[in-house]
């Protein structure tokens, strides 16, 4: 993070937010954060143990407050749709082009888009809603190194708790999109399918994009999961697998549709 020949212990770091708030700190305290703060188990030591008994009770408020203002944030957003996908997406790439082409053609279809506000395929969603005039939000994560929201946010929360985060994802969208990605588009994808799975939220389509990526998973599912009966064959409906912007938003309304026949509103 330094340039040219100042000693870099004298450079300024880059900083990073600590939930909403951006400040400086050395590479040793940035490894630290909330999240690690309230969860890791290499904290338990009694000196651990006695401030955890201490500290945990009053964490509540904070977890609470990032609730209060992710509902503040977005009460008012209209239909959104939420778009995942790799960090690590390069961008000019083809795939870095079809999150762009996603995140605009759900705006034409008139949903905001919502993603993780970092980089990669993240930036290429919020770049196309940006483009297409719709809302373009990013709820950000506090890592344990430098991150800030792209540049194609418009409308930008940072939070310190994974947890209090996904919430926002599933309560204000009415989809969930995957892009191809790691294990935290998997994670994301996998709490989607759950919560449907388990009827926690109904009328939510779930449309992975870019089949060369996700067909080895989803023979997968079919071979292994389906055939071990660890999910039921119907399960496999909950993914749609697409390959371009406008199926995505077909593969919406088609899955929309197909609900309210089901179950009229
Ligand atoms: C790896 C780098 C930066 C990471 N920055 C992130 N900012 C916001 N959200 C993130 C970040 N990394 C992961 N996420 C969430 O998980 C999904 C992507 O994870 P994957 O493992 O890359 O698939 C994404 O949808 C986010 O919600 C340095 O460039």
């Amino acid at each position: 993070m330094t340039t040219g020949d100042t000693d870099d212990a004298m450079m300024p770091d880059e900083g990073c937010y600590v939930g909403p708030m951006r400040i400086r700190r050395s590479a040793d305290q940035l490894a630290m954060t909330t999240d690690r703060r309230l969860l890791d188990a290499s904290q338990r030591t009694s000196e651990a143990r006695a401030q955890r008994a201490q500290k945990d009770p009053w964490r509540v408020l904070r977890i609470q407050s990032e609730f209060v203002s992710g509902f503040d944030a977005l009460r008012d957003l209209g239909e959104a749709v939420t778009v995942f996908g790799s960090a690590r997406t390069q961008r000019g790439t083809d795939t870095y082009e079809l999150g762009v082409g996603v995140g605009e053609a759900l705006g034409r279809a008139g949903f905001a888009v919502m993603t993780g506000g970092g980089p990669g395929a993240m930036e290429a969603a919020n770049k196309g809603a940006f483009q297409a005039g719709v809302p373009s939000i990013g709820l950000g994560i506090e890592l344990p190194f430098e991150q800030r929201l792209n540049e194609w946010v418009d409308i930008g929360l940072n939070f310190r708790y994974f947890f209090a985060r996904k919430t926002m994802f599933v309560k204000y969208a009415q989809a969930f999109v995957c892009l191809p990605g790691g294990f935290g588009t998997l994670d994301e994808l996998f709490e989607a399918l759950t919560l449907v799975q388990t009827t926690k939220i109904t009328r939510f389509p779930i449309v992975l994009v870019g089949s060369d990526f996700w067909s080895g998973l989803m023979n997968w599912i079919r071979e292994v999961l389906v055939a071990e009966k660890m999910v039921g064959a119907a399960d496999v409906d909950l993914l749609q697998l697409v390959d371009t912007p406008e199926e995505v938003v077909e593969a919406i309304a088609r899955t929309r549709r197909e609900l309210d026949e089901q179950a009229p509103r």
